[in-house]
């Protein structure tokens, strides 16, 4: 059915552009893209979130390092690493993955990294840009799902109302702000929000970014709204679901991404987007 947008049918036309790229840049005898992944701790989660990252990168045929480390490692340590990787001419990408183990501050972390090699667009000098509508790197989840909104034709958000639930530094809040700058009028829901349900079904719109399984059910919807739906939980059957009641809300949405298969994909696209851009301006520089 068209309604159901296949973020990893997208990925993929992104990902055979960006291997042509990389095919050219070979052939004339240059220094490849490359993407440093620093994956702390032993988190099942993020560990197959980072094989699928290596994966992808080598695909396209950047160069790929995989730096492990214990969650022992200490804070200073991890900046070390990072500053290390900051002054390595061939490094383009830099991403550490998210969360860190709880003696870190993840934030000190995320600002020791040089903001042209962050390709997580993490980065507050980077975060700031965004803000002002300056162009710059943007974070991969919500690039992913802007891109899925124009391939649906939703690039004007004027007139539209968005209802963001869930407020991230990682997808709440820098999704608001880009469909903000694509003039939608944007509200952000959360945890303290009441009757969110009353919220959504008034959108447009509706980007769900909480985290908890099958929140979002077919009465939250109005009719014909779009849905994307960025959660990534395992369901009481053990198997991966999304935030939305995906067959609840199916027979209301105009568009819905489904999970897997949707934002997921989006997302490690966008990161390659993004490296072979960090790639490309600092061989410029
Ligand atoms: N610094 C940082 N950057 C991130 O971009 C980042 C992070 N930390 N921490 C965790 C989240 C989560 N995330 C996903 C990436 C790909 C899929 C993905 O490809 N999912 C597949 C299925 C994968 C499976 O089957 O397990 C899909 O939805 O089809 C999901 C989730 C990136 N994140």
């Amino acid at each position: 059915m068209d309604k159901i947008v296949y973020g990893n049918v997208i990925a993929q036309k992104v990902k055979d552009q960006i291997k042509v790229e990389i095919d050219q840049l070979k052939e004339e005898g240059k220094r490849l893209p490359h993407l440093v992944v620093i994956l702390v701790g032993d988190d099942v989660g993020s560990k197959s979130y980072v094989a699928g990252k290596e994966k992808a990168s080598i695909a396209v045929g950047m160069q790929n390092s995989t730096l492990r480390y214990e969650d022992t490692i200490s804070e200073n340590e991890l900046i070390q690493v990072i500053q290390e990787l900051n002054y390595d001419d061939n490094v383009d990408g830099i991403l550490v993955q998210l969360p860190l183990p709880k003696h870190i501050d993840t934030n000190r972390v995320l600002f020791s990294i040089n903001p042209d090699k962050d390709v997580d667009g993490f980065h507050p000098y980077n975060i700031g840009k965004m803000l002002i509508g300056e162009e710059t790197v943007l974070p991969c989840t919500p690039k992913g799902i802007m891109k899925m909104l124009e391939e649906i034709g939703y690039d004007d958000l004027s007139g539209k109302k968005a209802v963001v639930i869930g407020r991230s530094n990682i997808v709440g809040k820098p999704i608001a702000q880009l469909l903000l700058n694509k003039n939608a009028t944007v509200t952000i829901t959360h945890s303290r929000t009441e009757d969110i349900e009353k919220t959504t079904s008034q959108a447009d719109i509706v980007i769900a970014a909480v985290g908890v399984a099958k929140l979002v059910k077919g009465d939250w919807i109005k009719e014909g709204a779009v849905v994307i739906d960025v959660g990534v939980n395992r369901g009481e059957d053990g198997k991966l679901c999304g935030d939305v009641d995906f067959d609840d809300c199916i027979d209301k949405v105009k568009y819905i991404t489904p999970v897997p298969k949707g934002v997921g994909p989006m997302t490690i696209a966008m990161l390659l987007e993004n490296t072979l851009e960090a790639y490309r301006q600092r061989e410029d520089k």
